[in-house]
């Protein structure tokens, strides 16, 4: 059982994206996965293979480029760090990087982006409430992912990889993206939720004092989120939801 949170008493909850609204953190995913794997395979044959808990390690929640490094520095290996504008070619960190975005652009181009049902009857439970909602996304994708999936709309404020650039902001675990989030919103940490599936944004959420960090658990483990610093685990968000609220059983009033 999830123990109940009076959502009304927070003045901004700020959501995490790939893997907490859309699942496009398995998009991302496998877009690294391909890369790395290639990548490795092509500079040391028979070199152990990227698996997925290197993603969860070193490259889960983090910024593109923070992620190329954190993985290689893993491995011992080391490359040119180059600039955001290397073409995919290039064996630099950027390049790498910029390799993977075009695997994921293609994904999201060919598939789309469904979000998860439950995330949505929770956004649908706190637009009910006199609470502001925010989108903290180490992605640069962020709001084309949010506008395909429809979603764009819900939230004040969508402080995307972009932003964080354009902000000077470190990117999580660094707590600084929510922080500035939240004061976009008219909050303190004091008075704002993070809800987060990685554990470098669990960090962050812990790093920065917030008054609640929801640890999501798509596959980072729930034993794990809780050493991270989440106060409180949940697989799929319609668990926050107070009993009584749900769409299949009418909030209370709302028939008045
Ligand atoms: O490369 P992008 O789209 O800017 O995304 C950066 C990171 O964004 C995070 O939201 C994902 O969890 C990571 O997997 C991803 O690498």
């Amino acid at each position: 059982m999830t123990r109940p949170v009076a959502w009304e008493t927070y003045t901004a909850i700020l959501f995490d994206l790939d893997g907490v609204i859309t699942p496009t953190a398995v998009v991302h995913m496998q877009a690294w996965e391909e890369m790395f794997n290639a990548y490795l395979q092509e500079k040391t044959p028979g070199a152990p293979a990227y698996t997925d808990q290197d993603y969860f390690a070193y490259v889960d929640g983090k910024p593109r480029y923070d992620g190329v490094r954190d993985f290689l520095a893993s491995r011992d290996i080391q490359i040119p760090e180059g600039t955001p504008e290397d073409a995919p070619e290039l064996e630099t960190v950027c390049g790498l990087g910029n390799r993977k975005n075009n695997a994921f652009n293609e994904v999201l181009e060919r598939d789309g982006v469904k979000a998860y049902p439950g995330s949505v009857k929770f956004l649908d439970y706190l637009t009910t409430l006199d609470v502001r909602l925010g989108v903290v996304s180490s992605s640069v994708n962020a709001p084309n992912v949010l506008k395909a999936a429809g979603l764009l709309d819900r939230f004040e404020t969508v402080v995307s990889g972009a932003v964080a650039d354009e902000q000077g902001l470190p990117g999580k675990p660094a707590p600084d993206t929510f922080v500035y989030a939240g004061k976009v919103l008219g909050a303190t940490p004091s008075g704002a939720v993070v809800l987060e599936d990685a554990v470098s944004g669990v960090r962050a959420g812990k790093a920065g004092e917030f008054a609640l960090v929801v640890g999501v658990d798509r596959g980072a483990g729930h034993d794990v989120l809780t050493a991270a610093g989440a106060s409180l685990v949940v697989s799929d968000l319609a668990e926050l939801i107070p009993d009584g609220h749900s769409p299949e059983s009418p909030a209370r009033g709302a028939q008045q």
